[in-house]
């Protein structure tokens, strides 16, 4: 495939190499027990329910972190490549989440109003407070905000993949992380992400760099797959 085919297709960059040297977390967050049970439609209705209030409290903090990335993207001066946009549907994405998550709750019976969340996702949402600092690189975030969206998007997309059993109740909520949209989005953002950490490698080669943002970057991407994977395990949890 010639480099800018692999480019639009996301392949090649620096993103993919971490995610092939990474692979073993990578798939603990996408192939987690918890996603393969609703894949097989043997998934317990209680850590559904559990992990759909627990989940509604991380989307409130994850807009916070998404607003932080979209100030970072303003003040990168070459915005020209149109990563606001991007981050702005994204946004946009998260106002309609959270009134799904409101219709979805009440489908349920799982009153969101009093919801505690558990120890993995105060956990988690503290780590994306320390993100938003405006110490915190654009592209350190940016490939942080692409992680977190693309974890769902693999790891729902696989249950609405042909011959799956995944039960009619839960398709909505497959599809509204696994459609091809959602896919294209985080297309999208990996791209962006692809982008600034190629310059941070070539700003490194220069000698150019002051901090290693590349690294920082790599280290970053593994916590939000621990992360992840610790979320998926309080879904299960009988805490
Ligand atoms: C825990 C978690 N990770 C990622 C997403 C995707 O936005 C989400 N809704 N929740």
């Amino acid at each position: 495939m010639e480099g800018k085919a692999k480019e639009e297709a996301g392949k090649g960059g620096v993103i993919d190499t971490w995610l092939r040297k990474h692979r073993l977390i990578y798939i603990g967050a996408t192939r987690h027990p918890f996603i393969l049970a609703i894949r097989d439609g043997t998934v317990n209705y209680s850590s559904f329910k559990k992990w759909l209030g627990q989940d509604y409290i991380f989307v409130r903090e994850f807009v916070a972190f998404a607003a932080s990335v979209l100030i970072k993207a303003w003040k990168e001066s070459d915005d020209s490549e149109g990563d606001t946009e991007v981050i702005l549907g994204g946004m946009a994405g998260l106002h309609d989440e959270i009134a799904w998550f409101k219709k979805e709750a009440s489908k349920w019976g799982v009153e969101l109003s009093e919801t505690i969340p558990q120890k993995a996702n105060q956990v988690y949402c503290r780590f994306l407070e320390s993100l938003m600092s405006p110490e915190v690189d654009y592209t350190v975030a940016i490939t942080v905000f692409w992680a977190i969206e693309a974890v769902y998007q693999e790891s729902f997309a696989h249950c609405l993949e042909p011959d799956t059993n995944t039960p009619p109740e839960l398709q909505e909520v497959c599809q509204r992380w696994g459609n091809d949209g959602f896919g294209q989005y985080c297309h999208s953002l990996k791209k962006i992400a692809n982008r600034l950490l190629e310059k941070a490698s070539d700003d490194l080669i220069m000698g150019k760099a002051g901090d290693d943002v590349l690294k920082k970057a790599e280290v970053e991407l593994i916590r939000v797959l621990e992360h992840e994977v610790e979320f998926w395990n309080m879904s299960r949890g009988t805490a």
